[in-house]
């Protein structure tokens, strides 16, 4: 379980603004987030989905939000993108135990959805179990979390 409140940043392209919008409701909502950051795109948006990703994860990534959740048709474009920014781990998910696993092995900052692969309710249980779990640094799996860093740091690991 989460025990502090978590700032997040949520972002998709056109593909993916409906199910982004629900679950900006639900996040704006819960009483486990502090903060919820909406980088776009707006109803009329059409901004290509790689400058949505890299905006929400640079901001995870200068310490402005914890975490993010991105939308787009399949989820990948996003998650690809994200991917980009340094000390980024993005991950597309659409199940209960990869969500899980995202932040329990991966330690991942940013989940990624595809609104044209998975259900609307879906999406949001998985957004909303998501919330629910936090990384524990004392685990094994910091030392594979903490390889992936040192491969970006230095180009080897
Ligand atoms: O990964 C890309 C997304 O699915 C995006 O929403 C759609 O991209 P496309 O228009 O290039 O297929």
């Amino acid at each position: 379980m989460t025990t502090q409140k978590l700032r997040l940043v949520v972002g998709c392209d056109d593909a993916g603004y409906d199910y982004k919008e629900a679950i900006r409701a639900d996040l704006e909502a819960d009483g486990r987030v502090a903060s919820v950051l909406d980088v776009g795109v707006d109803d009329d948006g059409h901004t290509p989905y790689p400058r949505i990703a890299i905006e929400a994860a640079q901001a995870v990534a200068d310490g402005r939000a914890d975490r993010a959740i991105l939308i787009c048709g399949t989820g990948l474009g996003v998650a690809i993108s994200a991917n980009k920014v340094p000390g980024i781990r993005a991950v597309t998910a659409h199940d209960s135990f990869s969500v899980e696993r995202s932040i329990l092995s991966n330690d991942a900052q940013v989940l990624c959805m595809g609104q044209r692969v998975i259900g609307r309710e879906l999406a949001r249980r998985l957004a909303s179990e998501w919330l629910g779990y936090a990384f524990d640094p004392a685990s094994a799996s910091q030392e594979k979390v903490s390889a992936i860093t040192e491969f970006e740091q230095t180009g080897a690991c």
